[in-house]
């Protein structure tokens, strides 16, 4: 081929690697993978590689090695220094070897080892910002023929491509990594903060990291504020869809003629408002979970399709025959008895036991006594930021009106409670009038004046006894239970206290 010829085909690679390297950032190594093979074919050798510069063990290894002992080659590193290769990143500049025995640099223990007999060498820096990061191999011009100047200078036009690829790469997934990272951030702090000390919550949660693991439906049940929603979350966060969509639905907040278009989507004209295609909660969750609080507010219309997204993985959207297909892991929360809303038939049988695969059931505040002070403690701190207040702590009277008191609405109660008392506070602790309590009109400070310290501690066990029995309707074990104490010992208290029952 005339010299004119093979420029003219040299610049048209080039500009073809060129464009490549402007739309192709992410396969960077098929990307280096042509360029490689192109500067290898322009300058007529045999083989070539790309090794790259590993700057923590000073070492260079073989990030593609193309020719007839390829992937033979791509076992062996070389340190920096040492061979054609480790003298280029060192020096950091471009050789022609075109006798290697003549050539003391030369490393001939893997051509040795490969079976390959290495005559010429070719090889050119590879440099981001003036740096050596790699260096291109050109290995035996053919015919037995010298690499030339020319070729070298071809190859380090080559490089420079590939330093630009590699450069343009090395960016790309740095900024991949920081988006993971700050998605990874609002994936975490889109959880509410769970706070408990209890040993009854321990045990939940580690139920909770066992269902995780499944996908099967979740029913999880309490009263009113016990934070059902809170479990929910932790049930995904412990799951394999963790870095995947929680969508959460209150099946009580949606008007019954809406609900089915917001569960599964419409499609435009499916109704005289549907102007455009919506698409429902349940494809948005689509790998991920969806939490259907309130199920028991589900009308039964509803039911039927909730029972055969779980059968089947499908259903069709509002106004559409086409079957949607989702892998969606439902989690229900309900505060009713849903047995008893099947027997009333206001729920559907077979769905409840579809549901109730894995039930999980949310203890009231008032079973679990040793988490108020620590959740007082996180809300005091929540809604001080809230209010910019700076309330210091509970005073002692506060303290035991809280641990006495039967919280009826749970932590939602307390939650408020506390907020309430932020905003109300005069001085910078909470007294027991901040927290507005039912019942707690009297100051309990004034019940103790006059009292020794054994008297004002007996008033004290003796009114908490009889709190905790009424919460739990005389019941003596559980109320021992939740005193923390044997159920002897509280009998025993009782005669002493002079309790009546
Ligand atoms: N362990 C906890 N740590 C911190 N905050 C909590 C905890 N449990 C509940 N809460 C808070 O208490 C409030 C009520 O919790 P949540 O909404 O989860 O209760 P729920 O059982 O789902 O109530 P409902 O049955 O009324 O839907 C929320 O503001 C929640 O953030």
């Amino acid at each position: 081929m005339f010299k004119d010829q093979i420029d003219i085909k040299r610049f048209n690679t080039l500009i073809e690697i060129n464009s490549f390297i402007n739309s192709n950032y992410t396969d960077v190594k098929s990307l280096l993978t042509q360029i490689l093979e192109s500067a290898s074919k322009l300058t007529g050798g045999d083989a070539s590689s790309l090794l790259l510069v590993d700057r923590e063990t000073n070492e260079l290894f073989f990030e593609i090695a193309l020719g007839p002992k390829g992937s033979e080659v791509k076992k062996f590193s070389v340190k920096m220094g040492e061979g054609i290769a480790g003298w280029v990143a060192q020096n950091n500049r471009s050789l022609i070897v075109n006798d290697v025995e003549e050539d003391p640099r030369f490393f001939s223990k893997i051509s040795e080892k490969v079976g390959y007999a290495t005559t010429s060498i070719l090889a050119v820096p590879m440099r981001v910002k003036d740096q050596c990061v790699g260096v291109i191999e050109v290995i035996n011009k053919e015919s037995g023929r010298s690499f030339t100047d020319e070729d070298l200078e071809w190859l380090e036009i080559f490089s420079t491509q590939a330093g630009l690829a590699f450069q343009n790469a090395k960016q790309y997934q740095q900024m991949n990594k920081e988006l993971f990272k700050l998605k990874g951030q609002i994936q975490t702090s889109q959880y509410h903060p769970f706070v408990y000390k209890s040993g009854i919550i321990d045990e939940k949660l580690a139920i909770v990291k066992k269902i995780a693991q499944s996908s099967s439906p979740i029913l999880i049940s309490g009263d009113s504020g016990t934070g059902k929603e809170l479990f929910a979350e932790q049930i995904h966060k412990y799951s394999l869809r963790s870095d995947l969509a929680f969508i959460k639905v209150n099946c009580a907040a949606i008007p019954e003629n809406l609900i089915e278009s917001e569960l599964f989507g419409h499609i435009k004209g499916a109704f005289t408002d549907a102007v455009t295609d919506h698409t429902g909660r349940f494809e948005l969750a689509d790998k991920g979970t969806i939490f259907l609080d309130e199920i028991g507010e589900l009308p039964i219309s509803m039911q039927a399709k909730l029972l055969r997204v779980i059968q089947h993985g499908s259903f069709e959207k509002v106004g559409s025959n086409a079957l949607v297909k989702v892998d969606v892991r439902i989690i229900a929360a309900t505060n009713r008895n849903l047995t008893e809303e099947v027997r009333l038939g206001h729920f559907r049988e077979d769905l409840f036991y579809r549901l109730n695969v894995l039930p999980l059931e949310i203890p009231p505040l008032k079973k679990r006594r040793e988490d108020i002070l620590p959740l007082a403690e996180y809300f005091l701190k929540k809604f001080n930021i809230k209010n910019n207040k700076n309330i210091k702590g509970f005073s002692s009277s506060s303290v035991e009106a809280m641990l006495s008191y039967s919280w009826p609405g749970n932590v939602r109660e307390l939650e408020n409670s506390v907020e309430r008392a932020v905003i109300i506070a005069t001085s910078d602790v909470v007294y027991p009038k901040d927290l507005l309590l039912p019942n707690q009109d009297e100051d309990p400070e004034d019940k103790y004046s006059d009292s020794t310290l054994k008297d004002a501690v007996n008033l004290f066990k003796k009114e908490f006894i009889q709190k905790t029995l009424k919460d739990f309707s005389g019941n003596q074990t559980e109320a021992s239970d939740s005193l923390g104490i044997q159920r002897t010992y509280l009998s025993r208290l009782i005669k002493e206290l002079d309790i009546k029952r």
